[in-house]
């Protein structure tokens, strides 16, 4: 059965705003209070899309969430109508109202973590919610998020679904952008690598110093378990701690795979050689050629990284078996990682096109190409099984551009989150978009 690998990227939220939410992300922390443009944070998500839809990639949407989010606000004891709920977080705690605001869904590489047919131990795709425990902005995100891929990937023959791990640091879980899976093709059984920044029932595995470590080794054991994986075919692997310190938070800062290659810097992994060595081995017993493609310190440092986002990158092979690099403008911008480029892509490896995309609004919140999508390898009778109204084409392009256009702001500041009529346009444009999208009810004020 022929299989493809489908990209199911964020729709940037009308909220869109820099409110620097994430400690241990750079660019979060060092854009804060930027105004922001929300259309056109989405029009440049939706060109990615569209450009890798007439690559002749699978493509779909994922849908954005409700923001401000008034029924966290009210959790945490806020009352009244809702522009008083709206009004009272802005003067009494303006960051808590900002975290209740983040349009953070759109990157979606956060959003669960995804196991394909060909690894699970029942034959369907599985699909854990992260519970993005780290950032009380995104921890939020969880419920919403497993009611918009139920209504995408609802057909139980095919797709199955899991709620969120225990919300608690023990269980720190930020999905796909710590997971990564190679094979031989799509279709095939491969080898699901999990990777960690820190064990937190085990003191003995070291720990980053400065910044958080998000993701725990028990949070993937826990997801590689519920996702029946055969432990022959699963990698476990640490990040480097002080590459965290660094602003790595994430491991698809720092690395990226696909199918049988991966291209990852010098400093990634702990005990990267049996790391590399334990990926080999594994595929090779599943008919692979793993290949490592390292990137050392003296070309790229860890610093130049995490400010280009290079590793941030997807790698789409085209019909002829090479690949493309989808890379964020910032590339471009920086001299050393731009030669690295074109000296990769010159080089006569697997990887010998790249594609630059500017994608800036989302970038000065840390995410870059890779950060937006959520990654799901479906043979054909399970993307036939998909909600067909999220999947791109011309139409879907045109109509999400012109919703954008008469539903989004180009200005948002951090006094604008507290606007009675921005939660009240946010409703009406969810509420249209649910129609598009064919999704059904999936937002609190339509529950
Ligand atoms: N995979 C990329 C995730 C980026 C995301 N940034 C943010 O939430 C920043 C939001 C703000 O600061 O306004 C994060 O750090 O989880």
């Amino acid at each position: 059965m022929i299989a493809y690998e489908a990209n199911f990227d964020g729709l940037v939220g009308p909220t869109h705003n820099y409110a620097g939410l994430s400690y241990g992300n750079v660019a979060s922390t060092s854009n804060e209070r930027l105004v922001s443009n929300p259309k056109l944070a989405a029009r440049q998500g939706l060109a990615k899309m569209k450009a890798l839809h007439d690559l002749g990639f699978k493509q779909g949407v994922l849908a954005p969430h409700e923001r401000p989010d008034v029924a966290a606000l009210r959790r945490v004891g806020f009352s009244g109508s809702d522009a008083e709920v709206l009004r009272q977080a802005g003067e009494q705690a303006p960051a808590l109202l900002a975290a209740c605001s983040s349009a953070s869904a759109m990157w979606t590489a956060n959003a669960a973590t995804v196991s394909p047919s060909a690894d699970t131990a029942d034959r369907r795709v599985h699909f854990t919610a992260a519970n993005l425990n780290n950032k009380f902005h995104r921890s939020i995100e969880h419920p919403t998020t497993s009611r918009i891929l139920a209504a995408m990937f609802a057909d139980e023959r095919h797709f199955a679904h899991h709620q969120a791990l225990p919300a608690q640091m023990h269980f720190g879980d930020e999905g796909a952008a710590n997971h990564t899976r190679f094979c031989r093709d799509y279709g095939e059984a491969g080898v699901e690598f999990f990777v960690f920044g820190q064990a937190a029932f085990d003191p003995r595995y070291p720990r980053p110093t400065r910044f958080p470590a998000r993701q725990t080794l028990e949070a993937s054991q826990a997801v590689a378990r519920l996702h029946g994986l055969d432990p022959a075919g699963v990698v476990f692997a640490q990040q480097a701690p002080e590459t965290i310190d660094q602003g790595v938070f994430h491991n698809d800062v720092i690395a990226v795979g696909n199918r049988e290659v991966l291209f990852h810097h010098q400093r990634a992994f702990l005990d990267q050689e049996r790391v590399l060595a334990e990926l080999g081995d594994k595929l090779a017993r599943l008919g692979g050629r793993f290949q490592a493609i390292e990137v050392p310190e003296a070309e790229v440092t860890v610093e130049e990284a995490v400010r280009s986002y290079l590793f941030n990158s997807q790698l789409l092979s085209r019909a002829d078996g090479r690949m493309i690099i989808v890379v964020p403008e910032e590339c471009k911008a920086n001299e050393r990682v731009w030669r690295y480029l074109q000296r990769l892509s010159q080089s006569g490896g697997p990887i010998d096109q790249v594609l630059v995309f500017d994608l800036k609004q989302s970038m000065q919140n840390g995410g870059g190409p890779a950060c937006l999508r959520l990654r799901v390898a479906l043979n054909d009778a399970e993307l036939a099984a998909v909600n067909p109204r999220v999947l791109m084409s011309d139409e879907l392009f045109a109509t999400l551009n012109d919703w954008v256009d008469r539903h989004y702001r180009d200005r948002l500041s951090a006094a604008d989150l507290a606007d009675p009529l921005l939660v009240e346009e946010c409703r009406v444009a969810l509420d249209e978009l649910t129609r598009i999208l064919g999704l059904g009810s999936v937002y609190p004020f339509q529950l």
